[in-house]
């Protein structure tokens, strides 16, 4: 009846799982209890889950980030910790438990934290920016969440229910095999991957369409705003990268349930077809990661400096170029695993070439920075502290593209620096900067700006603390995923790191408090123009939040920074003779059901309880079915509530905003003129 799910499976076997058990436990019922004390179901639900605007849902992803970010920082943690004491004894976790730990915390980092945070911004903002409605497809859009969260929660539960894989976030056969991991943990990791990769994949291809097709009259290619290029080559990335992964999973399945041979080296299988598949996906998956960031900076910077973007030409062509050379390296990856010299030289000269436009980058943002008026805000210095920081890291990844210095490094911790190194000051820093950024436009109020501050000191200073001891340690031989050693030289650097590791854990309690106090303080910190930051690209011609439909007439633009352009010109916040009825997407209950069925038919396999794999299949193809039917999906605005909304939106804007914006100038420099700080 319950396939291999038997009573054992609850953590029962020891303490450490006990707690992980009741941290999810207890979280899952503290949130009931505070939706339930705030009667907060009916908006939840009707508002939230069923919503299919793109600002909702990215607000979702970003809220699914967050909770998993949590888990996945604590996980650092706990492995910091262990390192630092394990010198020549078991430490305080048992080897099954380290391993699970390195696993879901590579897992969850990049699939449930990076991914939804770059997937939701992107959502927030991308339509806004190319003055748009929503996305092409709001109801894929919604499933797409559903999906991500579903993977999420399958993560989750296997901290209650069974185990997770203990193969590390890339699950290489033969030890992901049924030979050596018998048990469910490679299923759960499987499918948590399989289900949520669908879902990024519909997402990817859902901004593909959205950015060339939605885009507003006027905004040609060149005059889209540097988050949207990024936002539509990592689109482009996702569309071809995934569908590798969902192959290489669904492989590794297949082995593992009914006893194929792709990946087991007998009966006409061989490991390297893995080795190839996942990296095909893997190598453009850190590009993915990290595009949007970029894009994330190139706003910032302009904004923050006052100047319109130095080289926007040569950052796009150095975008696309990066995403066109991240499907031509990944056998770097696996340098030491039996090809030619001849290949690795190859496929490492191909690495060491995307230096050349990621370089461009730093300097495109360097000289946009030059001579500028720059402010420091929060969302600032997270983009220098990147610019200074990920040089380093993207310099260790260039010595790791010579295969013989790979030999030696290959799988040491001078590995796990480096990409720690890519990974924090580049995407996280990235997607920070741009929450700090975006915030106002997503709820109306800024963040707090001290607790904001506090939190990328400590961020940064415990980066540095916990992750350049490891490229010593990398040097004095120590390799990856260690859960404990015998050499003593070692131990000063990891206590060090780990000391580091406790200052991230308090960076991201600052996050929290930062969060919370702004949500305290909103009155004081509302923004009540839509445009906090005297911005230049078309999110902020909108009101904060922004009303359902976005823009109530589709905007014209004819630059690049085109609300910049719009103010200077005093044609920002022009109002149209009449308004007229606009029609948008109804709310659908359809996606949460689908992502409800995915989770369920994913714990189905994980457990072998098949009867509920096909019952939940059956309903899943039920539910397409009859969305495919359904031509009801859409509802209207009338043009009278259209006037309303956007009447009251003027209103509250300052009189200067009113007037003309030519006069108009932001408090903080209200002695300055707001001539362009410099030229490009
Ligand atoms: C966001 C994530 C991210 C990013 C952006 C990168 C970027 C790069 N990575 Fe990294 N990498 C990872 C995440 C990332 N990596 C991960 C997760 C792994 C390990 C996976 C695992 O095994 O678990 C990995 C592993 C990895 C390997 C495999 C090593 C091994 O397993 O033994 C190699 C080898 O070539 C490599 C190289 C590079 C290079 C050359 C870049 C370049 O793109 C960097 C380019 C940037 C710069 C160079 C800085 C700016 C440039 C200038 C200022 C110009 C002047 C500079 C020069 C002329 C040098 N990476
Ligand atoms: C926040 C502070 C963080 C700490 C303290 C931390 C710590 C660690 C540690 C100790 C390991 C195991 C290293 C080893 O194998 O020896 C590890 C692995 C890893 N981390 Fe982090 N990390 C942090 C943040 C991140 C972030 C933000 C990401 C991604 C966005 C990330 C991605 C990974 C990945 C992919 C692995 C490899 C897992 C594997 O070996 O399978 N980490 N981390
Ligand atoms: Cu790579």
């Amino acid at each position: 009846m319950f396939g291999r799910l038997t009573i054992d499976a609850l953590p029962f076997y020891s303490w450490i799982a006990e707690a992980g058990a009741m941290v999810v436990v207890g979280g899952a019922v503290v949130s009931f209890l505070l939706v339930t004390y705030l009667k907060a179901w009916k908006t939840l639900w009707f508002d939230w889950f069923l919503s299919v605007d793109h600002k909702r849902i990215g607000i979702m992803y970003l809220v699914l980030t967050l909770i998993m970010f949590l888990r996945g920082v604590v996980e650092g943690v706990m492995m910091r910790a262990q390192q630092a004491v394990a010198l020549n004894s078991d430490g305080y976790l048992p080897p099954m438990h380290f391993e699970q730990l390195f696993s879901t915390h590579g897992t969850i980092m990049i699939f449930f934290v990076v991914m939804p945070f770059l997937t939701g911004l992107i959502n927030l903002i991308v339509p806004q920016q190319i003055g748009a409605r929503d996305v092409a497809y709001p109801f894929l859009n919604s499933l797409s969440f559903w999906l991500t969260a579903a993977g999420g929660a399958l993560v989750m539960v296997s901290l209650v229910i069974g185990q997770f894989s203990r193969a590390g976030w890339t699950g290489y056969p033969p030890y992901s095999g049924l030979q050596y991991s018998p048990n469910e943990g490679v299923d759960y990791w499987i499918w948590s991957l399989m289900i949520s990769g669908i879902g990024t994949t519909l997402s990817g291809i859902n901004f593909i369409v959205t950015i060339i097709r939605n885009r507003c009259p006027g905004m040609t290619w060149m005059r889209m705003p540097m988050f949207t290029w990024t936002a539509f080559c990592a689109s482009i990335l996702i569309a071809f990268a995934f569908p590798a992964l969902t192959v290489v999973a669904a492989q590794l399945a297949l082995d593992r349930l009914l006893g194929f041979h792709f990946f087991t080296n007998g009966d006409g299988g061989n490991m390297m077809m893995y080795a190839n598949l996942i990296w095909i996906w893997g190598h453009p998956e850190v590009y993915i990661l990290i595009l949007p960031a970029f894009g994330v900076f190139s706003e910032v910077v302009a904004t923050f400096s006052r100047k319109r973007l130095f080289g926007y030409d040569y950052l796009v062509y150095a975008t696309a170029c990066i995403a066109l050379l991240s499907f031509t390296v990944w056998l770097h990856h696996f340098f030491t695993m039996g090809s030619s010299a001849n290949v690795n030289a190859a496929f490492g000269i191909a690495t060491m070439i995307i230096a050349v436009p990621t370089g461009v980058k730093i300097f495109d943002w360097l000289f946009t920075m030059y001579r500028g008026r720059i402010e420091f805000p929060p969302a600032m210095l997270f983009t220098v502290g990147f610019m200074v920081t990920f040089v380093i890291g993207g310099v260790t990844g260039v010595l790791l593209a010579m295969p013989p210095a790979d030999y030696l490094m290959h799988n040491s911790v001078f590995l796990v620096a480096h990409f720690h190194n890519m990974l924090i000051p580049g995407a996280l820093f990235g997607y920070l900067a741009g929450m700090n950024y975006w915030f106002p436009k997503a709820f109306g109020f800024k963040l707090d700006q001290k607790w904001g501050v506090r939190c990328f000191w400590l961020l940064i200073s415990g980066f540095y603390l916990a992750f350049m001891p490891l490229y010593v340690l990398g040097f004095m031989g120590m390799s990856r995923r260690m859960e404990h050693y015998a050499n003593p030289e070692w131990q000063p650097y990891l206590i060090v790191a780990a000391f580091g590791a406790a200052l991230i854990l308090a960076s991201v309690a600052c996050l929290v408090i930062q969060i919370l106090v702004s949500i305290r303080n909103r009155d004081a910190l509302r923004d009540e123009t839509g445009d906090p930051w005297n911005g230049r690209t078309l999110e902020w011609a909108t009101s904060s939040p922004a009303a359902p439909y976005n823009f109530a007439v589709i905007p014209e633009v004819s630059d690049l920074d085109a609300f910049h352009s719009q103010k200077m010109e005093a044609k920002a916040y022009q109002r149209p003779q009449a308004y007229e009825d606009i029609v948008m997407p109804k709310p659908s209950v359809l996606g949460i059901v689908l992502g409800g069925l995915g989770f369920i038919i994913a714990f189905a396999i994980v457990w072998h309880i098949w009867w509920l794999a096909v019952a939940g299949l059956a309903g899943a193809a039920a539910c397409v079915i009859y969305r495919s039917c359904d031509d009801d999906t859409d509802f209207v605005i009338p043009a009278e509530e259209v006037a309303r909304i956007e009447a009251a939106h003027l209103e509250r804007l300052t009189p200067e905003r009113q007037h003309d914006m030519r006069i108009y100038q932001p408090s903080a420099h209200a002695a300055e003129p707001v001539l362009e700080g410099g030229r490009s």
